[in-house]
């Protein structure tokens, strides 16, 4: 949609086209609540720094939508076809597609959370380079960086559905 359409819709209907991007209400309420945008770029800066820092039970809750690198999203909704697209560099036919399976399962068993990347742009091979590092990081660490690739997969997200 335009960003005038954006811009002048109701809350309910803003909150609605930005939950799919990501799914923690204090950002779509801040997003919203900041309307109107005088750009797509003000819209995107904004978006990307709005509720920041994540709370741990935000995190949990946006993680939840976010199926494991490598594995495909299910569904009709806008978010899993945004995430198979999201995810179509990451090749599952290969040693890498294993090792991102083992990578997976060991950041899962070190931080009790699903491994967050994000996927669009980066290849395989980098992914499981940035999984590989990431293993190594404290939980602190890795709760900063989980909450900025929230915010780039959320702004590459409304980037897709908010047109200049
Ligand atoms: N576990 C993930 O990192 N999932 C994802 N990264 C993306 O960029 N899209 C996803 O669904």
């Amino acid at each position: 949609m335009q960003l005038e359409q954006f811009n002048q819709l109701s809350d309910d209907d803003a909150l609605d086209v930005l939950r799919p991007c990501l799914d923690i209400e204090r950002w779509g309420r801040a997003i919203s609540v900041e309307r109107p945008f005088a750009s797509r770029a003000q819209l995107i800066a904004f978006a990307t720094e709005a509720a920041s820092p994540f709370t741990e039970a935000e995190l949990e809750r946006a993680l939840s939508h976010h199926p494991r690198i490598g594995e495909r999203a299910e569904g009709e909704g806008a978010e899993a076809s945004m995430s198979r697209s999201e995810q179509a560099g990451v090749d599952t036919s290969d040693a890498t597609a294993h090792a991102l399976a083992e990578g997976n399962k060991a950041y899962e068993a070190r931080f009790d959370r699903v491994f967050l990347i994000r996927a669009a742009g980066r290849s395989s091979e980098e992914i499981l380079a940035a999984l590989t590092a990431r293993l190594g990081h404290t939980a602190e660490e890795e709760q900063a960086i989980v909450d900025h690739q929230l915010r780039e997969i959320a702004a590459l997200r409304l980037e897709g559905v908010v047109s200049a």
